[in-house]
Formats: C-alpha cells, structure tokens, sequence
C-alpha cells in the first residue's frame, strides 16, 4: 500500500477508541467519518440491561447478541484522574451526577457523549451504520468500506480506515476438562448483570480479574456459596476470613463424572452455577485482508499493537491494548495514526516493522508468556489494581 498523505479516514466503531481517534483524525486535518452499528456512541460505557441468550455468547453473530459486558453495578477500577483525554479530563467535573474518584459506568457514558459532542465529533458519527466489509483496493485505490444503514447496504471508497470495534464483547470460556458432565447453569461475565439470579445458589466464579473480583464479591451477599478458581491464588486457597461464604481455589481440574467441579488442591463442590471471568477474544469478522490473523488472542502481525506492516499506514487498529490506563493507551495509538497519515510522523519499512514484530514475539516466547498475552501491556496490572481499589482480593493477597 502506498504511503501517502490520507485524505478521508473512516474510523469503525464510535467507543471511547473510535471517538479519540476522530478527534486526532480531525484534527489533524483528514476528513472523517466513524461508522457505528449501534444507535448512539461510547460503545462498552453504553450499559445494556439485555444479554445474550446464549449465557455463554459464544456466537457473537447469533440474533440478539449484545455489545456491552456491564454490570448495572459497575464502577470503574481506575480513578477518574486516570480516565480521560488530554484537554478534557474527567477529573474536576461532573457530567452525570457522580462525582466519585471510581465513578459508575452513567458518568463515564456521559464524560464520553460531553467528549463526542464537544469535540466536534458527533457530527461526524454515522449511527446504525454497521461495517461489514473492509477490503484493500490495490496500491493507492484505497480501501472499500461496506456498510449496513437504516436505507439498507452502501459501500465508500476511503483512504484510510482506522479500527476501534472494541474487544470486550466476544467470551473467551476455556473448555474444562469433563466439561461435557456439566448439567447445572454456566455463563460469561459478558452476560452477567445483576446478583438476584444466584440467590442461594453455589457459585464457582472461574477468573480472578478485575470483574471476577468484582461480580465474586456482589453474588456473595445472596449466594450460599461462592467459589473462586483461579491459577493465581496458589497457596492461598481456602475460606476467605472476612466472608462467611467465599472460597479461594486453585484452577478447575475438571468436572466430575458426578458433576461435581473438582479443583487441582483436591477439592470438589456440587455446584449450581460456573461463571466464566475469563475475559475476551479479539474478533473482527468485516476484515478481509491477507497475511493477517488472530492466533490465540495474538492479532498480527501489528508493529506496536496498532499498524499491520503490509498495510500501513492506511490500515490500523487502535485500542487493542488490554491492562493498561486505556483512555490514555488509545489517545496516544489515535495520535500516532493521525500524524502518520498526515506524514508528520514517519514509520519504519514494512521489513523493519515486520522485523520488530517476529522480535517481539520471539521475547514473548523466551520468557515462557503466552500468544494470549501479545496485548498485555501491563501483566502485573490486575494485582496492582485489585490490591488498591478491590478489598475482597486485597484480603486475599496481602
Ligand atoms: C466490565 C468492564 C469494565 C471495564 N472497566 C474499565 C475501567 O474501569 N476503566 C477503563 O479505562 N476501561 C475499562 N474497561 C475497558 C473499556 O473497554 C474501555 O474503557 C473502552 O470502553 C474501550 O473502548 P473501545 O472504543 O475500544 O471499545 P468499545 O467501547 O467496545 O466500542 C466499540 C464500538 O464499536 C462498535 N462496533 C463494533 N463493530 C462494529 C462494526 N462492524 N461496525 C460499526 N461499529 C461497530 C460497537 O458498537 C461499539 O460502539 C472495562 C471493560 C469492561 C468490559
């Protein structure tokens, strides 16, 4: 692909990734237009109270499948001096009534619909407009964006396109051992909303991430029993003091012929519920591209989580990165693709980017990570942000 100056970029998707990727775009001088599917922008901070009718949401094309993985609980595990853009921060006003240092998902939505509209971006936001096809056109040609609106299927001819479909929407449920003895309720925490449906019930919570933590502790208070596997608990494994009904384990071994979830300390329990914290994989079902996979949660070859050698600039992705002060993360991808398309950055040869793609992964792999890590920018992330904001693993770990 050439490397020329863009002239018009489309942006997928209108979260917080594809809003700050407009505003770059924008300003530095390419004429933009964000494609969103659904009818407004801010994307996962869009809470829906509807999920999937697959309580696993393994198939992200099924009829009635949902976006957003919120809880009507959340709050943000980064304060809000953490979690907004240069030049308009969440931090110092209140666009939604909470002016709390972890605020509930409302105020983010609202922070992100203020950001859009005072932006300048909103007017730039086609909604209902759901992309279903990205293609290259040739050398130079562009890339052709098809897409779904209210008036039925179009297609536009870009310079540029810049993805921001997010990637908290697709489960990652791992496939335990015996799985197939399982005859209780399973379920993703993409699917999870409220506590009521675990009333009494004996819940092994699989994860022990940032919503693991967080739905673990709210199921306890009307659960009689609430489980938590994780490989990270290690020697800590047993009841928890300061719960009368929480357990730590260690990872699921596998599921019994009885039924039962047996843990790799030689635990078991009868359980009613598995509920899969287990986080996402990355999926873009419009990209028809070559030389360009997902292996694993490892999406690539991308030089520096953002340009896929072969095509860039004209093709990128922004807000890949997981554990990291997103906002922040993807403010600085959207910047460096606005300049470099604008040509006041510069990239290296396609050879090196691809050079310093194989690097990276060859360390990765020395040092014994997994592909499911590529995009890990921080590992010790989660420790850190449950040692300080999340007081049930606080109590766990200390
Ligand atoms: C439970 C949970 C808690 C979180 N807590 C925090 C937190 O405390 N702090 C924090 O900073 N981050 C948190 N995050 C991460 C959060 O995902 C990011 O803050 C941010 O919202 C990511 O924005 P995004 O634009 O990349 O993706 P999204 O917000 O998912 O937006 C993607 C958009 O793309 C649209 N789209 C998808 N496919 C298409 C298509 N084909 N055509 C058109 N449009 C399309 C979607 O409709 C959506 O609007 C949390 C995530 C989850 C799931």
């Amino acid at each position: 692909m050439s490397r020329t100056r863009a002239r018009t970029a489309a942006v997928v998707g209108a979260g917080a990734a594809g809003l700050v990727a407009a505003r770059e775009l924008l300003r530095e001088g390419h004429a933009v237009t964000v494609f969103e599917r659904s009818g407004r922008v801010g994307g996962t901070w869009a809470y829906d109270a509807r999920s999937d009718p697959d309580p696993l949401g393994l198939d992200p094309a099924a009829p009635g499948a949902v976006h957003g993985s919120l809880y009507a609980s959340l709050r943000t595990n980064l304060p809000r001096e953490l979690m907004g853009f240069s030049g308009f921060a969440l931090q110092g006003r209140v666009f939604a009534g909470d002016p709390r240092t972890f605020p509930g998902h409302r105020e983010v939505l609202a922070f992100l619909d203020a950001f859009a509209e005072e932006s300048g971006v909103a007017g730039h936001v086609r909604l209902r407009a759901e992309v279903r096809r990205l293609r290259p056109l040739g050398p130079g040609e562009g890339w052709s964006v098809e897409w779904r609106g209210d008036a039925g299927d179009a297609e536009e001819v870009f310079d540029a396109v810049v993805v921001c479909n997010g990637h908290c929407t697709v489960p990652l449920v791992p496939k335990l051992r015996g799985i197939e003895n399982w005859r209780g309720n399973h379920m993703h925490s993409h699917n999870y909303r409220t506590p009521e449906p675990f009333q009494d019930q004996v819940v092994v919570v699989v994860g022990l991430g940032a919503s693991g933590v967080d739905i673990a502790r709210e199921i306890s208070k009307v659960a009689k029993e609430v489980h938590i596997a994780s490989r990270y608990t290690q020697d800590r494994v047993g009841k928890v003091d300061i719960y009368q009904n929480v357990w730590l384990r260690s990872e699921v071994d596998c599921i019994q012929d009885d039924g039962k979830v047996c843990f790799m300390e030689g635990s078991a329990v009868t359980a009613d519920t598995i509920l899969y914290c287990t986080g996402y994989r990355y999926h873009f079902p419009f990209l028809d591209v070559d030389d360009f996979t997902v292996d694993d949660n490892r999406v690539g070859p991308l030089y520096n989580h953002v340009f896929p050698p072969k095509y860039a600039p004209s093709l990128s992705f922004v807000g890949l990165p997981s554990k990291s002060i997103v906002l922040q993360t993807i403010e600085m991808e959207a910047r460096w693709v606005a300049r470099v398309l604008s040509g006041r950055a510069e990239l290296p040869s396609e050879a090196d980017m691809a050079a310093a793609v194989q690097e990276h992964n060859r360390r990765m792999e020395a040092a014994g990570k997994p592909k499911r890590h590529t995009h890990v920018l921080m590992p010790g992330w989660v420790r850190t942000c449950v040692h300080t904001c999340m007081p049930l693993v606080d109590a766990f770990l200390r």
